[in-house]
């Protein structure tokens, strides 16, 4: 089923949101979103992802001067109700008395649409969400996933210009996550609808988003694709929330990075002769033996090892301010306590964004 709807860009603009307790939750912000992509709003707890979603919602208005448009229409004032938004919750939200097709089917009929257009777009909105056939169970005896399933196609069937997703798939366990995710893509590419989803995984983030907005204490620290934002941190805070980063500091010596124990390639922004940091990230260190070591690796120490089962996480002390972190799917091992050497090769060092919080698109 195609969105009836054309997909809308959604504008903020120097929307801030303080509370009546004094709470300012929000600082001046500015967003564009355009339509038909999947924007992303990661952050830890409390840096205002929610209430930036509220606000694009109707739940919550900006303090006075911020605005709120779809496409050209200025929203900023009107209620949930008017601006045609699907929501999904984490708790799901659903009536739990009523049937599947009921719940699906509760907006259309209070908005009187026909009985018989409600029973086709019911049967459309399940086929869709993979839930066809239990349109008469109640949604007590669903699971946790399906119960998801059918809150998304209750936010589907009124037809939104925009669908809003709060931390959705947050109670379900991990494999159900990914499964409900990975149909939860395909989907929301197939409707090509505008859509915005809080999170605080950046699995989730990476795996679902357009683009991400990652936010720290009420503010945007960087806005770009998931490649860019892992790759391209704008700042310290992003490069040390997105996945794990190692980082050294040494000093640049001719073609090389000299620290205490060995060498690493240069960084990208490093000049002859001054200290430089180099950032990369544990699956892209390479642990080798000791016997192996040569001028292009650092030495250390193992301190830990990890079996994850897909992968080892290794732990190694090289005399720097933190051990470096090692992933490897390579079935390899080493104990702790054993001297070891690691390299990273030039492509794989994470360069730090020039300038932080600017939009990339
Ligand atoms: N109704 C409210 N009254 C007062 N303060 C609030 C209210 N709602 C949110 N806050 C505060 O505003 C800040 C941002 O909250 P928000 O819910 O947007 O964060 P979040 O990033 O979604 O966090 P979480 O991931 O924990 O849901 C927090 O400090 C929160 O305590």
């Amino acid at each position: 089923m195609k969105s009836h709807q054309e997909a809308v860009s959604i504008r903020l603009s120097q929307c801030a949101k303080s509370f009546a307790n004094g709470t300012r939750a929000l600082q001046p912000l500015d967003l564009q979103i355009h339509p038909g992509e999947t924007l992303v709003l990661l952050g830890p707890s409390g840096c205002g992802k929610t209430t930036t979603l509220r606000m694009i919602a109707g739940l919550e208005f900006p303090d006075e001067g911020g605005r709120v448009l779809f496409g050209e229409e200025d929203v900023t004032m009107l209620p949930i109700e008017k601006r045609g938004v699907g929501m999904v919750f984490q708790n799901y939200a659903l009536f739990p008395n009523m049937s599947v097709g009921e719940n699906i089917a509760y907006g259309m009929k209070i908005r009187k649409i026909a009985a018989g257009e409600r029973a086709e777009r019911v049967e459309r909105l399940l086929e869709m969400v993979h839930l066809q056939g239990l349109s008469h169970r109640r949604v007590d005896q669903l699971s946790g996933g399906q119960k998801q399933r059918v809150a998304l196609a209750r936010a589907l069937a009124m037809e939104p210009r925009v669908l809003l997703l709060d931390e959705p798939l947050t109670a379900l366990d991990a494999k159900l996550r990914e499964a409900v995710r990975s149909d939860l893509n395909k989907l929301l590419r197939s409707l090509g609808i505008t859509a915005i989803y809080v999170t605080h995984d950046q699995g989730e983030a990476m795996a679902l988003g357009d683009r991400i907005v990652v936010m720290e204490r009420g503010k945007i620290s960087q806005i770009g694709t998931p490649q860019e934002i892992y790759y391209h941190p704008a700042n310290d805070f992003v490069a040390e929330f997105i996945g794990a980063m190692n980082r050294v500091d040494g000093i640049v010596a001719g073609d090389r990075l000299q620290l205490p124990t060995g060498t690493l390639p240069l960084p990208p922004d490093a000049v002859a002769g001054q200290p430089a940091q180099a950032l990369f990230r544990p699956e892209d260190v390479e642990v080798i033996d000791i016997t192996e070591a040569d001028a292009h690796c650092l030495r250390g120490k193992l301190i830990n090892t990890f079996f994850l089962g897909d992968r080892t996480r290794f732990e190694i002390e090289i005399g720097a301010e933190r051990p470096v972190i090692a992933e490897t799917s390579r079935r390899g091992w080493w104990e702790a306590g054993q001297q070891i050497a690691i390299r990273v090769p030039a492509t794989a060092l994470v360069t730090m964004a020039p300038r932080a919080a600017k939009e990339t698109a």
